[in-house]
């Protein structure tokens, strides 16, 4: 059975691990963490994984090591684990602007390197992931971590020169919505609804919106025009939200997020 570590403990290791023991797809004496501190490790103590201080450790231990550090720790965290590094390891980064080409280079040259983006909602197995696999990776490597990525989500096999735009609509997403979230839950605090109705609302309405898309097939736009009843309330709705430039505002958001990974894989070059 697969051996899964983690070199980082913070959020996205936290998801992850959430994610794969409520799957089942791992049990936690499976599970292999080390990070910086013991403080960062308590987070994860609690489900019961093994956690260490020495990032080696974590190699040696795990068939799939998931470097979990921001992108400026991984010239650092590479050096270190590179002695550890055998043919049989597959490491899958998930940072993002971190190309898969920069971290090949600073491991043997056996390395078996994968690189993937994902969101948060990997701890609710309602994530959105996609990956990328380097040069010594076989077709035996890659179904293992399709099936690792596709439990806790929606799991997409792309070219990695895509994955800096997957950034901006996935691994970032959540805080997006999240934002809009808020707003829409401030307007309905605005109009007289307690906070917990008008987040729960809005919420559901977002949650049932993307399920409709997802399950539909349909294209977003055919589903807005369904809900915008000629002469009624929605359009009204929507010729404020088409004022204020809300679409270019999301693409603007999208580019920045995008610009922002191509700097950070500038600095780890
Ligand atoms: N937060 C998110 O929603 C997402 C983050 N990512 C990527 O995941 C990576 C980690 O992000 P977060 O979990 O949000 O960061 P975080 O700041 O929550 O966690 C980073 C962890 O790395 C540990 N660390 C720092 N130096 C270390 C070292 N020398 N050795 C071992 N551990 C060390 C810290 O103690 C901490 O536990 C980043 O590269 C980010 O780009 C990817 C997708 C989504
Ligand atoms: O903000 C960040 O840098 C990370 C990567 C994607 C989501 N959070």
């Amino acid at each position: 059975m697969t051996t899964v570590g983690f070199i980082g403990a913070g959020k996205v290791t936290q998801a992850l691990v959430k994610g794969l023991l409520s799957s089942g797809a791992v049990t936690p004496s499976r599970i292999y963490a080390s990070s910086k501190t013991e403080m960062s490790l308590q987070k994860l103590k609690v489900f019961g994984v093994n956690t260490c201080l020495d990032n080696t450790w974590t190699v040696k231990n795990s068939n799939i090591t998931v470097l979990a550090v921001k992108p400026l720790v991984y010239p650092k965290i590479l050096h270190e684990i590179a002695p550890a590094v055998g043919p049989n390891n597959l490491i899958i980064s998930v940072a993002a602007g971190v190309t898969i080409k920069s971290i090949e280079q600073r491991l043997p040259h056996h390395a078996k390197v994968a690189r993937a983006m994902l969101n948060t909602a990997v701890q609710i197995r309602d994530g959105a992931i996609c990956y990328s696999t380097g040069r010594n990776v076989a077709d035996a490597d890659q179904e293992l971590i399709h099936r690792f990525f596709s439990s806790v989500g929606l799991t997409l096999e792309g070219e990695e020169k895509h994955l800096d735009a997957v950034v901006g609509l996935s691994g970032s997403a959540p805080a997006y919505f999240y934002l809009i979230l808020e707003a829409l839950s401030d307007a309905g605090v605005r109009h007289g609804l307690s906070r917990d109705v008008s987040t729960r609302h809005a919420s559901q309405a977002m949650l049932g919106a993307a399920r409709m898309v997802l399950e539909s097939g349909r294209h977003p736009g055919e589903l807005k025009d369904e809900v915008c009843s000629p002469g009624g309330v929605t359009i009204d709705a929507i010729y404020s939200m088409e004022k204020a430039g809300v679409r270019a505002a999301m693409m603007d958001a999208v580019d920045a997020c995008i610009r922002r990974n191509y700097e950070l894989a500038r600095l780890n070059e």
